[in-house]
């Protein structure tokens, strides 16, 4: 990895995973193996090498795999409220929150977000819509076209000064708020959260035809170029210095 980080203070990756993967339909998918390897144990190793602590969220009763460099804790009945028990568990400055069926990540993903958060406080891996848009009518037929001008897809990891995130979860509880992601939390708000480019391979791992995109990739993922796999050893320390 290249290039200084601007983060002070300690930072942590907080990985929700205690979905029940309903829409793949193979149990608690965290757990699902692409390439010999969980999509939880895929999503902790990489971003391990950039935190200080990594802590999942995981689905009451499952016992944490062993060998996981992470801290274990029980999530809620949302990912909305698995993020807020992470965001409670930890004391770290900065956060990266990126989801479990998220398995691929691309090591220059993670730089351009960690450069990104210092500005804002916020900010968020997202790509630009590359496909036509459409709102369904009854009995999905075509609707109303919908202009894919300036709209992104948000993906994770998103990065955040923990209290800001905290602070926007908060008010999210208590006007009874709920959102699909952690950024929309903060841009609620009125906070401004930075975008920054993310990769395809990013996607998230929802339905039997992601998870076989997924297993189709892992190899070539994992037989990749140096670039794009997760450096060895920790990346930053605490306070920020590159090591
Ligand atoms: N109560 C929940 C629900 C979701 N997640 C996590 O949030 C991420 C994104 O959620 P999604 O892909 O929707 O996973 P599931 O909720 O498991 O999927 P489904 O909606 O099909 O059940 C996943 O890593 C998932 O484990 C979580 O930590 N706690
Ligand atoms: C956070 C997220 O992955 C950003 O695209 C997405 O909103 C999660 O949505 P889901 O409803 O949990 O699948």
């Amino acid at each position: 990895m290249s290039g200084p980080c601007l983060l002070a203070g300690t930072t942590a990756a907080l990985i929700p995973a205690a979905g029940d993967g309903t829409r793949l339909g193979l149990g608690p998918k965290a757990m699902v193996t692409v390439g010999g390897l969980s999509l939880l144990a895929r999503s902790v190793a990489a971003l391990a090498p950039y935190v200080d602590e990594v802590l999942v969220a995981l689905p009451e009763g499952l016992t944490p795999p062993p060998g996981l460099a992470a801290r274990a804790i029980v999530g809620g009945a949302t990912r909305q409220d698995s993020v807020l028990r992470l965001l409670r568990a930890t004391a770290a400055d900065t956060v990266l929150i990126h989801d479990a069926a998220r398995p691929f990540v691309p090591p220059q993903v993670v730089g351009a977000l960690l450069e990104a958060v210092p500005e804002t406080g916020a900010a968020s891996v997202a790509l630009p819509v590359a496909d036509t848009l459409v709102r369904a009518g009854p009995g999905e037929t075509w609707g109303e076209g919908v202009p894919r001008a300036g709209l992104w897809a948000v993906q994770t990891p998103q990065g955040f000064r923990r209290a800001l995130l905290l602070r926007a979860h908060e008010a999210a509880v208590a006007d009874g708020y709920a959102a699909t992601d952690d950024a929309g939390l903060i841009a609620r708000q009125g906070g401004r959260v930075r975008l920054v480019r993310g990769d395809a391979r990013l996607f998230k791992v929802t339905t039997p035809g992601d998870l076989a995109l997924a297993r189709a990739l892992a190899p070539v993922w994992d037989a990749g170029e140096e670039e794009d796999r997760p450096p060895q050893g920790p990346v930053w320390n605490a306070g920020g210095r590159e090591r």
